[in-house]
């Protein structure tokens, strides 16, 4: 790392933020109010949808017990002087919520492969509890629609979703939800004899009172919602570099398995460089800890600048990085080397109108799967080549064994 006088043309990266492959994270503690329900109407990160998977096999194991105590439910029924019909009819529905739930089982245990299983068992937890209201309703009104036992499976059935840590499932949950129920309460209101909309057991069913059980629901989407952001954000964090918002080794970790399952399912390639700052000590030493930072900043900002799409830059850990890419050796080398050429032809400056500081770097390349097939082989092998890039001189990008 070497100082070079002033190039005005050459003026400091830092703060230039391009949107592109290695954008930064969103990590503000104040959110506007859009970002939060963009963000919870994408796609969910790598790091989460992995949380979000065991979410789903965590909700498939609840609904299996669930669905077993609900076989209790008819046997209730009978014990309490119910009748023989209504004691069938909750027998039916309980064994099918348990054949249901017993389908839902083994798909939850590979739930990443069905990307619309989330999707659906948000829906069929919805429906089942809207089924349920409309065999009760259809024998008796308020009984249905003033049964706070069934209403809460409803509210259940949005915090489940809070497990997947998706929020679209929450807001489809909270949707489907808001449908059906409303859908049942106002045609129930509309087509039952105002006779019938009373009883001495269950009270009186009227608009207002079906209106607030909505609006609780509305409530208990949002309040849901924003536990699913939060959880979003924090999970977002654990996998980000807090000094250069790049994902970090976390990130890595979870990312590669897939990028390389899809590598091996679509006969692509993938070529993982492993870049190290040259003389990074000297910089702490000579110009300090701060201006390390900045430097550190500085160069990931430049390679920002020059990320294409199919490219995922990481910080490991110190001055190194690796550059995951979706393309051969041979052209993997070609863009690395490029952008070596282009942080080396962006000196660091150092304070406004004073010294400019050269960075470069060295970084050696592994290809997938001739080189290795897993994270930790592909690393190790373009470790030796980074070595060798150093030893020959810094400021190279080596891709082959001499
Ligand atoms: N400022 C700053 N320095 C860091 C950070 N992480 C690691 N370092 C420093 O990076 C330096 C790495 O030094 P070395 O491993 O000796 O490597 P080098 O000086 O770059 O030498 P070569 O890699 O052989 O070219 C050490 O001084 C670390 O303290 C960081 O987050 N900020």
């Amino acid at each position: 790392m070497t100082r070079v006088s002033g190039d005005p043309a050459d003026r400091s990266d830092e703060r230039r933020v391009r949107r592109g492959p290695f954008d930064e994270p969103r990590h503000s503690a104040k959110v506007p109010v859009s970002d939060a329900i963009a963000s919870l109407l994408a796609r969910p990160d790598e790091i989460m949808l992995e949380v979000g998977a065991g979410g789903e096999l965590l909700v498939a194991r609840l609904r299996a017990v669930i669905a077993g105590l609900l076989l209790l439910l008819p046997l209730a029924n009978m014990l309490g002087g119910g009748t023989l019909r209504g004691t069938l009819i909750g027998l039916a529905g309980a064994v099918l919520v348990n054949v249901c739930a017993q389908i839902w089982l083994p798909l939850a245990r590979r739930s990443r492969r069905y990307r619309w299983l989330p999707f659906a068992t948000s829906a069929f937890d919805v429906t089942a509890a809207s089924a349920v209201l409309v065999v009760i309703a259809a024998h008796d009104v308020p009984a249905a629609l003033n049964n706070p036992v069934v209403w809460c499976g409803y509210l259940l059935a949005i915090l489940l979703t809070a497990l997947r840590g998706d929020g679209r499932t929450t807001l489809l949950a909270g949707a489907l939800v808001l449908l059906q129920y409303g859908a049942l309460a106002a045609f129930a209101l509309v087509s039952t004899p105002a006779e019938a909309l009373a009883s001495s057991e269950h009270g009186i069913v009227t608009w207002a009172t079906q209106l607030q059980r909505l609006v609780l629901l509305a409530a208990g989407t949002l309040i849901t919602a924003m536990v699913v952001y939060r959880m979003q954000r924090l999970v977002e964090m654990s996998g980000t570099d807090g000094l250069t918002r790049l994902p970090n080794r976390t990130w890595l970790l979870h990312r590669i398995p897939r990028l390389l399952r899809t590598a091996r399912e679509e006969g692509g390639s993938l070529t993982l460089a492993l870049i190290n700052l040259d003389h990074f000590k000297r910089v702490n030493d000579e110009a300090g800890h701060n201006v390390g930072d900045r430097v550190l900043r500085h160069v990931v900002s430049v390679l920002r600048d020059g990320a294409e799409p199919g490219e995922w830059l990481v910080r490991l850990g110190g001055e190194e990085f690796v550059l995951v890419m979706r393309k051969p050796i041979g052209t993997s080398w070609e863009r690395v080397d490029a952008l070596r050429r282009l942080v080396a032809g962006r000196p660091f400056e150092l304070d406004r109108g004073a010294d400019f500081m050269r960075v470069t770097f060295s970084a050696g390349l592994a290809g997938y799967p001739h080189e290795g097939t897993d994270l930790s082989s592909l690393l190790s092998r373009a470790d030796q080549r980074l070595q060798q890039a150093k030893r020959e001189g810094r400021n190279r990008v080596v891709a082959r064994d001499c």
